[in-house]
């Protein structure tokens, strides 16, 4: 399959700060990738390289085989990007703005209205086509703002948290279009914080730490890889040891593997094998293997470094 956005050893530095480092990234059509990071990881940063908005310090972006830096102009001829800023004009009737941005990316004639009138439906916003756009809700207003960046099909899409502020109603219809242009062949990158967005699209997953990739792969590699699921019982005092079953002492802490679907059984049987020692539980949780907990496996290992470099100056 052909890669159709190429990012190869992009780096940026604002100041003394590097955001990122040496970035590659490589999406095919039809893919969604999930850009997952922290606040300040870099991802807008990222985001915005590639679609020709911020220039890099130095590597390189290729849009449909079309090198971005070169020839910036028929890159973005190839892409569509909703920046997190919203960009609408808002004395524009919704149809306008739709519009007018079908014509900045060359479509003509009746195509312009047919188009414009099946994004709004795929938005749900035909009965709002002739209003003007300062009278929507905020979730409307960003479903408009999506709707700007998919008209031209291009054939990659970025969408930096597309769904902030949109209620179920206008994030549902936000989903709805993404992966109904991956399944026509455009290649999505996707910022968000919300992970299930990222599992309901079924994305692929690229994790950004301190400027680099940290992570990348499919959901399910992530969760196998940096999550499993467990039981943990917290007790008022030392755990006590079981006698049955695969549990590991933890200080006041008992904790035990399991697959996501024994995770009930695993708990009746310790609170059997506990009788009346389960009296001094205060507290019992059962954490599935998810793509949120691989998210902080992943990452939580800076934090612990953090931690250690901050005892570093702390004054004793
Ligand atoms: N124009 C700028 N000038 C100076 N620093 C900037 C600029 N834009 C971003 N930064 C800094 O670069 C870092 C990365 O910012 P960026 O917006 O790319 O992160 P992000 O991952 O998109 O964050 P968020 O999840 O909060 O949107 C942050 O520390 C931010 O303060």
């Amino acid at each position: 399959m052909t890669t159709v956005l190429e990012i190869e050893g992009v780096s940026k530095k604002y100041g003394d700060h590097e955001v990122l480092i040496g970035v590659d990234l490589v999406v095919q059509p039809g893919q969604i990738l999930g850009l997952l990071g922290a606040n300040g990881a870099g991802k807008t940063t990222l985001v915005s390289i590639a679609a020709g908005l911020r220039t890099a310090d130095a590597g390189r972006v290729r849009i449909a085989g079309v090198d971005a830096v070169s020839n910036p102009r028929e890159a973005q001829s190839h892409m569509g990007i909703a920046p997190q800023e919203l960009g609408i004009y808002p004395t524009l009737t919704v149809a306008d703005n739709l519009g007018l941005f079908a014509r900045l990316a060359g479509m003509k004639g009746p195509a312009v209205r047919q188009r414009v009138e099946q994004v709004a439906e795929l938005l749900g916003l035909t009965e709002k086509l002739k209003k003007q756009a300062v009278t929507l809700s905020g979730g409307q207003k960003r479903r408009l703002h999506t709707g700007m960046a998919i008209l031209h099909r291009p054939d990659v899409l970025f969408l930096d948290e597309p769904t902030v502020g949109a209620d179920v109603q206008s994030r549902a219809g936000i989903l709805a279009v993404v992966r109904e242009l991956a399944q026509q062949g455009s290649a999505v990158v996707y910022t968000t914080h919300y992970m299930t967005e990222l599992e309901q699209l079924d994305a692929d997953i690229a994790v950004l730490q301190r400027g680099r990739i940290v992570a990348s792969g499919t959901i399910d590699e992530l969760v196998a890889r940096h999550s499993s699921s467990k039981v943990v019982l917290k007790f008022d005092r030392s755990a006590p040891h079981l006698a049955d079953g695969d549990w590991t002492v933890d200080g006041n802490t008992l904790v035990s593997h399991a697959a996501a679907t024994d995770l009930g059984p695993s708990l009746v049987g310790a609170l059997t094998s506990l009788g009346p020692a389960a009296a001094d539980l205060t507290g019992v949780e059962l954490r599935r293997a998810s793509l949120e907990n691989a998210f902080v496996a992943i990452t939580g290992d800076t934090i612990e470094a953090h931690g250690e470099e901050l005892k570093d100056v702390v004054p004793a």
